[in-house]
């Protein structure tokens, strides 16, 4: 059996990865694939490229579709063991679609702000005696409890067959709503009380007696009714008799699961009976959200390669992402829709306008959390969770996967406790981390001591901060060693691909303005954009290109179409490039978390890779546009400091270094100009972009490491021995000698 079966995984599933030739699953999907399978939320915190997307995507796309198998067949078997249970228990048929059950069938939740939504019990008492249960409100929303007759309508207290209490304080019956008792909320206790011996009902809180709430009329003489409810955004417990009551009755009241035999009737609806579950076409079992565009659509990609050989039913999947016409995925949620994945922007968009239900979401994506939450999405994550139910329509309960390399923020351990329920760690390090695969040094350009950009004839244009200083070579004044810094990056990083003959790497910078103009310079230095020998033939990906174009650079990127992809942070994040072997960093983020994900672009799945960053050894001066800058950069030409009304600031290069290597516990490598780095210095002569040699090219190396060592210990076994033998046989033994 393939790895991935032993682990639970549908064969139609484990059939596709292996098409994929994933033969074994890695350490984090060893450990997270079971945990979500079985129910529970997780935290996956493993280091970039160690295959987090499919340790979520492959168990989610498991039970979806399990859960479209079920509703095909009309039941699940354990909802359908519960319905013919001997107990008093909320019915998991006779339920509006929106409301959910728990598996012991004694709490009901609906989340749907707008519409109520009703249960009834699957047992009901009819002809004589005095009944009673009790409901508790245990979250705040809108709830009316009651009875109800089989043929009464589910929102109870809209038609003549069901009697209702609501929270505000009214009865109804008939859709008529009076004033009654008081008004009820959380944690308040409602005694619920049926006498059918003198038709009437009454109702109670936290055990004070309300009064009479009812009177049956005769046509309700040998009636069957149902203990109810009807909830909108809220969540009520019952106890039908089975545990202590809180407030236990007085007055010949007996618990309802007392009731004698010839005074009870089951429920009349079955799975696949009269009443058949409705499925919501715009209510995709799980959402999924991704901080980019890129992101998204790569990791619905997984989820599409994943379900290549599920059929009947088939499991139906939508990008959801901005910059593309909304109508087409307006039109492929009406279809029907069981897994969503996009960016936060038009998923709010869709969920505000109510194109897009939640009330069918059983699993809840954060992909890259601290970067979703340091983007400002925290208020629309609590809006969506808020309005999930966290109680599944089949009686499970929501489950949340939270992942990303980089999850020991504090923001991000902050939201796990307030959202997610018990959930696991799947974290083999315990710390933010650099794969063993990704070798990262830096270079350090210092103008001071590197001066032949005082005579430098061609050289990337500049982002414009200096535009109105003195600067030339003669003067160190700090914006002349800026303006130097930056035009000495262009130098070093057209060295970096020399040097190690790159023919593919991804290159970051700051703004999309150093991008852009890194790329004309690329292409400047190279021949032309249009030269099919453009040794530095590139393009970009940033938030000013169109999406179109944005998709169209990736993808011929990842072709080998062009060398280069030049990108702000917007790439920086999960963006999967098989075998990529370099990227360099122009400039070192402000985001120490950022520098762990953009080198984690290379050596992933088990390939090596190499990250180099140029790291100026003075101030820069950069362009920093705030919410204060009108245009928000563009156009922008004030170059003033942020502390003066402008829009530029010092970037201390070597203090972010520290800040890097201070979060990672680590000094990492420097090397010269020349950016050779040297082939002993991590673990032998490594090819970046091929798999990882485990004891291949360095194993001699290791032999010859090892050899002294050895030796030592072969002399001390030698003369242990000699001293055991002399001491217990009290003379010199020939081959002692
Ligand atoms: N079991 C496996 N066997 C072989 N390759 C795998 C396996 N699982 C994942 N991969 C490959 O490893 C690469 C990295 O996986 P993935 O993008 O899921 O990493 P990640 O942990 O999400 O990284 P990041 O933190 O950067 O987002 C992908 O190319 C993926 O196809």
């Amino acid at each position: 059996m393939a790895a991935f079966e032993e682990m639970g995984v549908l064969p139609e599933i484990a059939k596709a990865v292996d098409e994929m030739d994933w033969t074994l699953p890695t350490d984090v999907q060893n450990e997270a694939i079971p945990l979500i399978l079985g129910g529970g939320d997780v935290l996956m915190a493993a280091e970039t490229g160690s295959g987090k997307t499919g340790a979520f995507c492959l168990p989610i796309l498991q039970i979806v579709w399990e859960t479209l198998k079920d509703i095909q067949l009309g039941k699940t078997s354990k909802v359908v063991g519960k319905e013919a249970s001997p107990h008093w228990l909320m019915s998991y048929f006779d339920r509006d679609a929106g409301l959910a059950v728990t598996p012991d069938g004694l709490r009901c939740q609906s989340r749907d702000p707008k519409t109520w939504q009703g249960v009834r019990c699957t047992k009901a008492v009819t002809g004589k005696g005095k009944y009673y249960f009790e409901a508790t409100v245990s979250d705040e929303g809108l709830c009316r409890v009651g009875w109800a007759t089989p043929q009464a309508a589910l929102d109870l207290g809209t038609c003549k067959n069901g009697f209702g209490f609501g929270g505000t304080g009214k009865k109804s019956n008939n859709r008529q709503f009076d004033e009654f008792g008081e008004a009820f909320g959380l944690h308040d206790v409602m005694g619920c009380y049926l006498d059918l011996d003198n038709m009437e009902i009454h109702y109670s809180k936290n055990g004070t007696d309300l009064g009479k709430a009812f009177t049956l009329r005769n046509e309700f003489k040998n009636a069957v009714f149902h203990p109810a409810v009807v909830l909108k955004n809220a969540e009520m417990s019952f106890n039908f008799g089975a545990t202590n009551f809180k407030h236990p009755p007085k007055g010949g009241y007996i618990a309802l699961c007392d009731a004698p035999k010839d005074c009870t009737a089951n429920s009349g609806v079955k799975a696949g009976g009269d009443k058949p579950q409705k499925v919501q076409h715009n209510a995709p079992q799980a959402i999924i959200i991704e901080p980019s565009r890129e992101l998204a659509e790569q990791t619905l990609k997984q989820v599409q390669l994943f379900r290549t050989y599920i059929e009947n039913p088939k499991v139906r999947d939508l990008l959801v992402v901005g910059g593309v016409p909304v109508k087409d995925q307006i039109a492929a949620l009406g279809a029907g829709i069981d897994i969503v994945c996009g960016t936060p922007g038009r998923m709010e968009e869709l969920i505000n306008s109510g194109q897009l239900s939640l009330q069918a979401c059983k699993f809840f994506v954060l992909d890259e959390a601290d970067g979703l939450l340091k983007q400002g999405h925290e208020r629309l994550i609590n809006n969506i969770y808020n309005a999930i139910p966290k109680i599944t329509s089949d009686g499970k309960r929501l489950q949340m996967v939270v992942c990303s390399a980089t999850l020991h923020s504090f923001e991000v351990k902050r939201m796990a406790e307030r959202l997610m329920h018990f959930p696991t760690w799947v974290d083999l390090k315990g710390e933010d981390s650099v794969p063993e695969t990704v070798h990262h040094v830096v270079v350090t350009i210092d103008p001071r001591n590197d001066q032949s950009w005082h005579s430098m004839r061609r050289h990337v244009q500049t982002d414009g901060v200096h535009a109105k200083d003195n600067v030339r070579p003669g003067i160190n004044t700090p914006e002349t060693l800026s303006e130097a810094v930056k035009m000495l990056k262009g130098e070093y990083c057209v060295r970096a691909i020399d040097t190690h003959k790159m023919d593919m790497a991804l290159v970051f910078c700051r703004t999309k303005l150093d991008c852009d103009n890194l790329e004309r310079y690329f292409n400047q230095i190279g021949g032309g954009s249009n030269n099919r020998g453009n040794p530095y033939s590139c393009v970009c990906l940033h938030g000013d290109r169109k999406p179109a174009e944005r998709k169209n650079n990736l993808q011929s990127f990842k072709d080998g179409n062009v060398k280069f992809l030049i990108c702000t942070d917007v790439a920086a994040r999960g963006i999967d490039v098989g075998g990529l072997p370099f990227i360099i960093n122009v400039t070192l983020p402000d985001e120490k978390s950022n520098y762990v994900h953009r080198i984690g672009r290379v050596g992933r799945a088990e390939r090596m890779g190499l990250a180099i960053s140029l790291v100026a050894a003075v101030p820069e001066k950069v362009w920093y546009h705030g919410e204060w800058c009108p245009s928000r950069g563009r156009g922008c030409y004030n170059t003033r400091l942020t502390t003066e009304r402008g829009c530029c600031t010092w970037y201390n290069e070597p203090q972010y270094l520290a800040d890097i290597e201070e979060h990672l516990g680590v000094t990492i490598q420097q090397v010269d100009q020349q950016m050779k780095v040297p082939v002993d210095e991590f673990d032998g002569k490594v090819v970046y972009g091929e798999r990882r040699n485990q004891a291949g090219s360095s194993y001699q190396t290791h032999v010859e490491q090892l050899a002294p060592a050895v030796r030592e210990l072969a002399q001390l076994e030698t003369s242990t021995q000699t001293i055991y033998l002399k001491r217990q046989y009290g003379k010199e033994y020939p081959w002692t000698r």
